[in-house]
């Protein structure tokens, strides 16, 4: 039975997360607490109704365990109860997953983040003991398909018996075919969320009820106005506004994701991205080149409408 109610329309930030220099840190790097606070705090300010932290993009696999544990605890504080908070509980196999969740619910979290068995190519009914193991916990979950990343699909069939699991309420879509949207609301009784930020419109346009991806940790406000305006079927509005972010968005799609996004918001005048910890190096001249490019032309167009 879940213990909380969560509601995943609207724009969840899958955030980014700052680093310091210290030199007593293996890495050189140490999590900026302070830093993602107020940058939670910011993307808050600026409309969106979720964050999700300990995602890719928040760098989960190089933190320690204190420290992942520290990211949701200060997320959960920043937000204050202004917007929801869906921690990224993603692991090997189900007993640590079950322990991450099991903490994002003691720290306050309202939902999770779930990918399927992170380290090997699990079977459908693999994934589905996964689900349903970390599903006792008793939090909402929004089941993840990065098929990109991970190797492993959630097909519509199998969100069909993901869904029979009643703590599974949604999905953060990211294989990137749009033609999913359809049919996995033809299939089965959960909440399409477009996971990516370049099928966003297209797959709000075709019913997913939120977005939980990158770029709106580098432009809130217009993400949450691009959403805004497609639920309130403005079409022509959004997608005016959409074609012209759309270029920099599909940097949430590419390798280097991590590095890319953060560069978008330190361009934006906003100190809340900075370095990637290792193993994740900095972009290459040409990648660089390429981001602030793209990010240029948006900015651009955001300063003469
Ligand atoms: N893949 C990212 C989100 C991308 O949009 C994550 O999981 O954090």
């Amino acid at each position: 039975m879940t213990t909380t109610s969560y509601d995943p329309r609207g724009v969840t930030v899958a955030t980014t997360l700052a680093f310091k220099e210290d030199s007593s840190e293996s890495s050189g790097l140490a999590v900026d607490y302070d830093r993602f606070a107020a940058h939670c705090t910011w993307l808050v300010e600026n409309g969106c109704h979720g964050i999700g932290p300990n995602g890719s993009l928040g760098e989960y696999s190089s933190l320690t365990d204190d420290e992942r544990r520290k990211v949701v605890q200060t997320a959960v504080q920043a937000v204050g109860g202004r917007a929801s908070v869906i921690a990224g509980v993603h692991a090997p196999g189900w007993h640590q997953a079950q322990r991450w969740a099991e903490y994002a619910g003691e720290d306050g979290a309202d939902a999770i983040l779930l990918l399927p068995p992170t380290l090997y190519r699990a079977n459908d009914d693999e994934v589905i003991e996964h689900y349903a193991r970390v599903a006792e916990v008793g939090l909402p979950i929004m089941a993840y398909n990065n098929p990109i990343d991970t190797k492993i699909d959630l097909s519509p069939e199998t969100l069909a018996r993901l869904a029979e699991i009643p703590e599974v309420v949604a999905v953060k879509e990211f294989s990137c075919d749009v033609r999913r949207v359809l049919e996995i609301q033809e299939r089965c009784d959960i909440a399409v969320v477009a996971g990516a930020d370049d099928v966003l419109f297209e797959s709000l346009v075709d019913g997913a009820v939120g977005w939980f991806a990158g770029f709106p940790n580098a432009f809130p406000g217009e993400s949450v106005e691009i959403y805004d305006l497609v639920m309130a079927g403005k079409f022509a509005d959004a997608r005016e506004l959409y074609r012209n972010l759309v270029a920099v968005f599909r940097w949430d799609t590419r390798t280097e994701f991590v590095q890319a996004i953060k560069l978008v918001i330190d361009i934006g005048g906003h100190s809340y991205g900075g370095p990637t910890r290792p193993p994740r190096g900095p972009l290459s001249r040409e990648h660089e080149v390429g981001v602030r490019a793209d990010a240029a032309r948006a900015i651009e167009y955001l300063a003469s409408r």
